[in-house]
């Protein structure tokens, strides 16, 4: 199988954790869009969705799917989102796709976190795969100097601009042994919004899409 029938099979896999009658968060990204695929075809029987980026509330209302403002909603029984990276302890490294602010927020109010991701995301240890920062444009160069201090090399993602109007920050060479350290001192770096370090708040479930079968972890 492809990389992307993997995507397509864990994407379909996440329909059982949906429950009827329900707002379902739903995250951002390539392995994402199979999920909204397969949540079209059941959207009579759930009350709709809460996005985490502009371009899966698009691809959601395209399918005749309806998307509700996060402060309309008080719980969410499920979020369903990818991954660039996760490790054994199901901590992630979020943000290829930019949607890292959006992600954290819907995936803090809900109860259960459904991981969906192709084999080639496990990882041993998070790093390999630059950390994405969401950093307040004018803050841009003071954060990147402290992201040094910290061990990393950060790169400016050019020509990206976030649905939050923010900025980005890919940080490289980084290797994370205590993600939950790492994301606090990041997050207490003013001018940062969100970093892409999902630690804190780990998935759940993850459904990992292998060449022979899709496996579930809990
Ligand atoms: O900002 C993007 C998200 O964190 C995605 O969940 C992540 O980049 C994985 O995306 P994909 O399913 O396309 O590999």
């Amino acid at each position: 199988m492809t990389q992307d029938e993997l995507k397509k099979a864990v994407g379909w896999a996440a329909l059982k954790y949906v429950e009827s009658d329900s707002i379902v968060g739903v995250g951002t990204g390539s392995t994402v869009n199979h999920f909204i695929d397969a949540l079209a075809t059941i959207k009579a029987d759930i009350e709709g969705a809460v996005s985490s980026s502009e371009a899966s509330a698009a691809r959601l209302k395209a399918a005749g799917i309806p998307v509700f403002d996060l402060n309309s909603v008080d719980s969410l029984s499920v979020y369903v989102d990818g991954a660039d990276e996760i490790n054994h302890h199901k901590e992630m490294i979020k943000g290829g796709g930019a949607a890292l602010t959006r992600e954290k927020i819907v995936a803090a109010v809900a109860k259960k976190f459904v991981c969906i991701v192709d084999e080639s995301k496990q990882v041993d240890i998070l790093g390999a795969f630059p950390l994405p920062v969401e950093v307040i444009p004018m803050a841009r160069s003071y954060v990147a100097r402290e992201l040094v201090k910290l061990g990393g090399d950060p790169v400016y993602r050019e020509g990206v601009i976030t649905d939050n109007g923010n900025v980005i920050l890919d940080v490289y060479n980084l290797k994370i042994l205590d993600p939950k350290t790492l994301e606090k001192q990041i997050n207490n770096i003013v001018g940062v919004v969100t970093v892409g370090l999902f630690a804190a708040r780990g998935a759940d479930t993850v459904l990992v899409g292998t060449q022979t079968g899709v496996n579930t972890i809990e």
